[in-house]
């Protein structure tokens, strides 16, 4: 009766693969992002605080493609707007963590007319097409 390392061995396999799947798949779900609350009530105060809202990417040809829309087609005058460049600013993946949060949506642009939520820039081309952007926004325009 002596000591006998590789009854051990079964003992060590169990605890790798234990830390393995509790890493693997405990760890991803505890690490989800949390968006404290006062983020969240700081975006949809900023969502409220003007008729049209944009958080954007400066690299983001999509973003530049809204902005070009609503600022230089529509001529949205920029007062009457906020647009954040999340990539420019402390606080930008956080804002983009609290808007999937408020509205489900994780890609850039996300864009708001009058508090309601647009989407990207595929539904704001919709709505040009389909003429309802001049609607949502007839009353900043004139
Ligand atoms: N269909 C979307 C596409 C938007 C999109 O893919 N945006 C990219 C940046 S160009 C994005 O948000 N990627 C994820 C990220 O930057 O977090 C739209 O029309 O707005």
């Amino acid at each position: 009766m002596g000591f006998d390392i590789s009854s051990f061995v079964p003992l060590v396999i169990i605890l790798l693969v234990t830390n393995f799947l509790t890493r693997r798949y405990l760890n991803s779900g505890f690490q989800k992002k949390m968006v404290s609350q006062d983020t969240i009530k700081k975006v949809k105060d900023l969502i409220a605080e003007k008729k049209v809202f944009v958080a954007s990417k400066t690299y983001c040809p999509y973003c530049q493609a809204t902005l070009r829309t609503l600022f230089e087609e529509y001529k949205v005058p920029k007062e009457k707007s906020v647009v954040l460049q999340l990539d420019t600013i402390d606080d930008g993946a956080d804002i983009q963590e609290a808007l999937k949060e408020i509205n489900g949506q994780k890609t850039v642009p996300n864009i708001y007319i009058d508090g309601k939520h647009v989407g990207g820039n595929s539904d704001l081309e919709e709505l040009k097409s389909s003429g309802k952007l001049d609607a949502l926004l007839k009353d900043v325009l004139n």
